[in-house]
């Protein structure tokens, strides 16, 4: 069983969760603490000179970035190719809502909530433009999709469903942006792992307390 250094609250630790669960896979979970600074210790360095979480050990094999151990997992374990098809015009509009997920709506949520909730900042509403800007993007893809990328589940939509729920406990009001919210409604009742996809939102919620 492959070992699996999380937190529960983080967004990119539930993506990795919920890709596991998809798969079938059983993961051999270890709570690393990050503000006891256990990511910095030599012992997690040797394993991830990154210090990030979500990190996979896999029969010795380490990986980190929650979007390459989601691809990582479909690839070695998945049945079938669903979760990621080898079809290349396929695959490229999954990878595109990846890094759309990575550099630019999680981005938008690190730039105006780390701030305020780990350094107590003010909120900046520049960076809160920056994030209206990001589900406008989101709301256009998903005019008329059910999915996020093509026809079925993805892990595009996985990687997507662990950013907004994140945004949906700080309290970003989803609703305003219809495709979003009818696509979010869907994608709770049919991806694997949203409970605890949940409950890891609400563990995260505490800092906006
Ligand atoms: N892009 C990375 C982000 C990983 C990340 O920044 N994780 C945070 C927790 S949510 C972390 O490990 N922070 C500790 C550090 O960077 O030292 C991914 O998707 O895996």
């Amino acid at each position: 069983m492959a070992d699996f250094y999380y937190l529960p609250g983080s967004s990119p630790c539930r993506s990795v969760i919920m890709t596991a669960k998809a798969v079938g896979v059983e993961l051999n979970k270890k709570l690393l603490n990050l503000q006891a600074g256990e990511h910095l210790k030599p012992e997690f360095l040797k394993i991830n000179p990154q210090h990030t979480i979500p990190t996979l050990v896999d029969n010795g094999f380490a990986l980190w970035e929650s979007r390459a151990i989601q691809v990582y997992l479909v690839e070695k374990y998945g049945k079938t190719d669903s979760l990621y098809p080898k079809c290349p015009k396929k695959r490229a509009v999954i990878n595109q809502r990846l890094y759309f997920d990575m550099g630019t709506l999680y981005q938008s949520f690190a730039n105006y909530y780390y701030p305020q909730v780990f350094a107590k900042a003010p909120a900046d509403p520049e960076a809160f433009k920056k994030i209206e800007s990001a589900f406008e993007f989101l709301n256009t893809f998903l005019e008329g999709q059910e999915y996020a990328a093509g026809d079925s589940l993805t892990v595009a939509d996985i990687a997507l469903v662990a950013s907004v729920s994140t945004f949906e406990v700080a309290g970003f009001e989803i609703s305003k942006y219809a495709n979003v919210n009818k696509w979010y409604e869907n994608a709770k009742k049919v991806t694997p792992g949203w409970e605890e996809n949940w409950a890891g939102c609400l563990e995260f919620k505490k800092y906006f307390e």
